[in-house]
């Protein structure tokens, strides 16, 4: 008894100095993140495990499109007020032209569903400040331009009715309001930026009391000085918003610490729920990710979010964008695809193409990609790997056929292989070779040609006879 004791004492002064070391570099934050590691609950888990969504950016920008007075603009098309080329006034007339006669809210969700979308993140307010919603708080909305009805609510009810869950996007920055500033330098700056800080919260809570099947909020435009330097209230916003709707997702981007530390605290812990850093870029490994959730939003082409007349530069094929979701998911994100609908509402035919090519691609071999995460194998050069959440249960997403037809995976010494087939042919076992102690090839012969195509692994725990009912490498 007194050795245990003894080793029970120094036990606890081993994990209170070490919890001490951890905490002694920490510095004390008022308005850092306040929550470590990822939410377990429900709506937080719904979310992990969507994979892949679908964003939408529209607004003013999608009447002209990239283009002013016949001149291309070579930025985003969405940034086009920021323009030279255009005199403010006259973007901001452009309220007396948005008539999207061909908006059709069930079509759009019909094209995210039939994509394979389990929710959709789309723009109430982009950074020209143009409500796509009948805001009471600014003139410069819907319901002051020639459609006059509410956008987002038909939206809203129409990816609901279609099963998908809704994330609505906000920015931050809003050219239009008078009370924005990039920085705050004068005391007229502070007292105009106060009224700012007001009007954004009041939007908000008109969001979330308008839209109250609106899953969470897609911060952007909060990298500006200004922003930054509002930790406390930004901090209590984003507690005022929580209680309101509880479960409500917010991400990386919304608000910095009080050193202005953004997506990661001073601690370097996560603000939010999810890192949203990951934008037209993927993570390379999963060191990368540091064991938070994340998304990764992407355009089709290289950099248009809004609507561009011109499809220019490299349009991301089919077989890219389900690369890049397989990607996304096994290391543990989502992927979430945009889409700029035209100035009058309609989806132009490239987007529907890839969507409907993806989605043909997903009815077959979703499995692989909804409710799975990091799989913890090493990276292979066939693909990716996906697990099924709480299941014995790996998937293989072939991009790369080896000429050897034969597919390497490692698995851990605990871990046998119970069962291999195709996804397409659960029937049909998989002939499985170990070439070395936990590292095998499976054979396989690729199903569709220039597609991309899903082994499964069956695997359990290891027996003490080695457990696997395969040959052993001569
Ligand atoms: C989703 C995109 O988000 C934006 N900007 O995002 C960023 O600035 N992202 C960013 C910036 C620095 C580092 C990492 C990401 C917007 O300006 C753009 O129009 C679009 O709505």
């Amino acid at each position: 008894p007194i050795k245990r004791f003894i080793a029970l004492q120094l036990l606890f002064i081993l994990i209170a100095s070490t919890t001490y070391a951890q905490n002694a570099e920490r510095i004390k934050l008022k308005h850092g993140s306040h929550r470590e590691g990822k939410r377990t609950d429900s709506v937080m888990q719904k979310w992990r495990g969507n994979g892949l969504g679908q964003f939408i950016h529209w607004g003013l920008y999608a009447i002209p499109g990239g283009e002013w007075n016949g001149k291309q603009y070579n930025g985003a098309a969405e940034w086009i007020r920021s323009w030279n080329g255009i005199p403010k006034s006259a973007y901001d007339s452009l309220i007396y032209k948005f008539n999207p006669i061909n908006f059709n809210a069930d079509e759009w969700a019909s094209i995210a569903k039939n994509m394979g979308a389990k929710y959709v993140t789309i723009t109430t307010k982009h950074h020209d400040g143009f409500c796509l919603w009948p805001s009471k708080y600014t003139s410069y909305t819907v319901a002051n331009s020639p459609w006059k009805k509410d956008i987002m609510k038909p939206l809203v009810d129409a990816y609901d009715k279609a099963g998908l869950d809704v994330i609505l996007y906000f920015s931050i920055m809003d050219w239009n309001h008078p009370g924005w500033r990039y920085d705050i330098k004068t005391k007229a700056d502070s007292i105009a930026f106060e009224g700012f800080k007001k009007f954004t919260r009041n939007q908000l809570i008109e969001l979330l009391t308008m839209y109250p099947k609106a899953k969470g909020l897609w911060f952007d435009g909060t990298w500006d000085k200004s922003w930054v330097k509002q930790a406390k209230f930004a901090d209590e916003l984003e507690a005022e918003m929580r209680k309101l709707r509880p479960g409500l997702i917010i991400g990386s981007r919304f608000r910095a610490d009080e050193y202005g530390k953004r997506h990661f605290d001073s601690n370097n812990v996560l603000m939010g729920d999810y890192e949203q850093g990951w934008e037209r870029k993927l993570p390379n490994s999963i060191a990368d990710v540091h064991g938070n959730d994340w998304d990764c939003v992407m355009t089709i082409p290289e950099n248009q979010w809004g609507y561009n007349k011109a499809w220019k530069g490299h349009i991301k094929s089919s077989n890219e964008l389900i690369e890049m979701t397989a990607k996304a998911v096994s290391l543990g994100g989502n992927f979430v695809l945009n889409f700029g609908p035209k100035g009058d509402g309609s989806i132009r035919d490239e987007e529907k193409k890839l969507a409907s090519e993806i989605g043909d691609w997903m009815k077959v071999n979703s499995e692989a990609i909804y409710n799975c995460e990091y799989s913890g194998l090493e990276k292979q050069d066939w693909g990716y790997f996906t697990k099924k959440r709480e299941k014995d249960k790996v998937y293989l997403i072939i991009f790369n056929t080896p000429v050897s037809g034969a597919y390497r995976v490692k698995l851990p010494a605990k871990t046998a292989i119970a069962k291999s087939y195709l996804l397409t042919n659960p029937n049909m076992d998989l002939r499985v070779e170990e070439v070395h102690s936990n590292e095998y090839f499976i054979y396989a012969k690729p199903t569709t040609e220039a597609k991309p195509f899903v082994i499964v692994l069956d695997t359990k725990k290891k027996e003490n006879n080695g457990g696997n009912n395969y040959e052993k490498a001569k």
